[in-house]
């Protein structure tokens, strides 16, 4: 069987995931794409033989569609992601799940409400190779217990439209999630530093940032965020256990010995330092659609990066360590 994806945003990582179901992911076809752009719409749906439709809602009702991805801006998708579920239709909604923790949560008591998963968010890099390699090393106990965890997200450059909070729901949380995802605990207190800023800014963005988290263990993380470093798009992290520490490695990339020199080239984007993570991210989610049942991340995940956000901004603002008021995780989302 073919799953036939419906494509709510076909902007920038819409078109990349239009191309990626179309080519290179097993099992699945774009049937249905819209956009508010629907001369943008048109023009992406006549590249891989799809219908272009005007709204959002049209793609979830169309009866040809039998899962939804939702590609669109940031604060459209709590309402596509709801009419999807009323829908009882399998949803992938790009992060973040909602611009707002209360959205979220509509979005978490709608699923339990229909009684069965229907919603995965896309944090890709539960599907990265290195990053999956470093939590199946911390669930093997290869470096006892974990301690600390120090992490970097670095991006080129960002448009002048980003702001200092975008550190956090935009970029860091990312992080957010992948914490939570390797340490399997929550975060329960955030803090925010302002080093001195970088020249090569838009005036009135706090850049770089370190985030401070403390999780609910007791295990400190730091988190550079620095999105104008220049030279390229680089993310790290380091776990630091009892017995050792784990390093998350880069992307195979061929090391160049030449003039004396040894080189190496550094990613510019995510959709090239991520590019694999992706393809996995979607062949995972087109074959759970297939079996039945969702596996990656819920909206639960959705949900408490959200909440993990909000405490991060306030700390951001007010200076101080601001705890994370995230209730117990129902049991729907053992
Ligand atoms: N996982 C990752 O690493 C990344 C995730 N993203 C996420 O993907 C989402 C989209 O980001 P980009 O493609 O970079 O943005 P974009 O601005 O390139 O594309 C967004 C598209 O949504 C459309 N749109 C806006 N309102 C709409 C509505 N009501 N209905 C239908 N379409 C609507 C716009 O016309 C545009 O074509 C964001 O939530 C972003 O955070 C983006 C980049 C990387
Ligand atoms: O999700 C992403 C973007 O939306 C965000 O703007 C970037 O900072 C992140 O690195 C990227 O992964």
């Amino acid at each position: 069987m073919t799953v036939q994806v419906g494509v709510i945003g076909t902007g920038m990582i819409g078109q990349e995931h239009i191309r990626r179901l179309t080519d290179t992911v097993a099992g699945a076809r774009v049937s249905t794409v819209s956009d508010v752009d629907t001369e943008r719409a048109k023009e992406v749906a006549s590249g891989v033989d799809a219908r272009a439709v005007d709204t959002g809602q049209e793609v979830i009702d169309d009866p040809a569609v039998d899962a939804v991805l939702v590609t669109s801006w940031g604060p459209t998708h709590a309402e596509y992601v709801l009419a999807a579920i009323e829908a009882g239709k399998y949803v992938f909604c790009e992060k973040p799940l909602a611009t707002t923790a209360e959205d979220c949560r509509r979005i978490v008591d709608a699923e339990m409400a229909r009684g069965r998963r229907l919603v995965q968010v896309g944090f890709m890099r539960r599907y990265d190779p290195g990053y999956r390699a470093m939590k199946d090393a911390i669930d093997s106990g290869s470096i006892g217990a974990a301690l600390l965890m120090h992490c970097a997200h670095r991006n080129a450059t960002v448009p002048e439209t980003y702001h200092s909070e975008m550190a956090t729901h935009d970029t860091a949380i990312h992080e957010i999630d992948t914490v939570r995802w390797l340490l399997n605990e929550e975060i329960r207190s955030a803090q925010v530093l302002k080093p001195r800023t970088t020249s090569l800014r838009f005036e009135h963005l706090q850049d770089p940032q370190i985030l401070l988290f403390e999780t609910a263990g007791g295990v400190r993380v730091d988190v550079e965020v620095f999105v104008n470093c220049q030279y390229g798009y680089d993310i790290r992290c380091e776990t630091v256990g009892e017995r050792g520490t784990l390093t998350l490695p880069d992307p195979h990339q061929v090391v160049l010995r030449s003039d004396s020199q040894v080189r190496t080239h550094v990613h510019q984007h995510w959709k090239t330092r991520f590019a694999e993570a992706f393809d996995v991210e979607f062949q995972e989610w087109v074959g759970s659609v297939l079996d039945d049942e969702i596996a990656g991340p819920s909206s639960w995940d959705g949900y408490a990066a959200a909440v993990t956000a909000d405490a991060t901004v306030q700390a951001l603002h007010s200076g101080r360590v601001v705890d994370v008021p995230l209730p117990e995780r129902p049991a729907f989302y053992a």
